[in-house]
């Protein structure tokens, strides 16, 4: 894992940032996977206060030949976009996601993920996301994300 692990530090201005450690123990199915032949991942805020994460997309993501599943991919952007409205301090769950998949993602690359929190209007929060690799866009997403009442947390949490 050495190498990975090298490839994904930061930018200058970037800080690492335990993201999932907003929600507790629970997000094992992408960066909590053990197997690390998933995925592999690391959090940070970006110069802007945003949060941007550093996915390695494993074996077992696999859809196309040697390239990432649709749903691989739905599931980093459900995390990472989900995580930025707690980052902004929005308790939430994702409530509905569209994703545009604009190219074929290559397995075993180190890719970033852009967030963005655009709008919060009563209990809806509106974050956008993408997945690119220097200029290469692989996936663009809208994500409406829902407050939880304060009794539905205390029953998850
Ligand atoms: C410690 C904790 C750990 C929590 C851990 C959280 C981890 C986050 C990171 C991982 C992200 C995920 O995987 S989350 C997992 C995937 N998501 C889910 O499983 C969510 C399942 N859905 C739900 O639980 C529910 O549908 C909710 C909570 C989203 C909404 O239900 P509700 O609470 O009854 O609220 P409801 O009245 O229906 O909606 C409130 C307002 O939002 C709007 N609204 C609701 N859903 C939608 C929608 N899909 N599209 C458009 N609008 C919507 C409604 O029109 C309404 O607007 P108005 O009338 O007020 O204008």
């Amino acid at each position: 894992m050495t190498d990975i692990q090298l490839n994904m530090d930061g930018e200058p201005g970037w800080e690492p940032f335990d993201a999932p450690a907003l929600v507790g123990a629970s997000l094992r199915f992408v960066s909590g996977d053990r197997t690390g032949n998933r995925f592999r991942m690391r959090y940070f805020r970006n110069a802007s206060g945003e949060l941007v994460a550093r996915v390695w997309f494993g074996p077992e993501t696999e859809g196309p030949p040697g390239h990432a599943h649709g749903g691989s991919i739905a599931a980093v952007l459900d995390e990472v976009l989900g995580l930025a409205a707690w980052a902004a301090g929005y308790p939430i769950v994702v409530g509905n996601l569209n994703i545009h998949f604009r190219h074929l993602l290559p397995l075993q690359t180190v890719v970033q993920v852009d967030s963005e929190v655009v709008a919060a209007a009563g209990r809806k929060i509106s974050v956008r996301g993408r997945i690119v690799l220097g200029d290469r866009i692989f996936a663009e997403a809208d994500c409406l994300c829902i407050t939880l009442p304060e009794e539905q947390r205390r029953q998850l949490g």
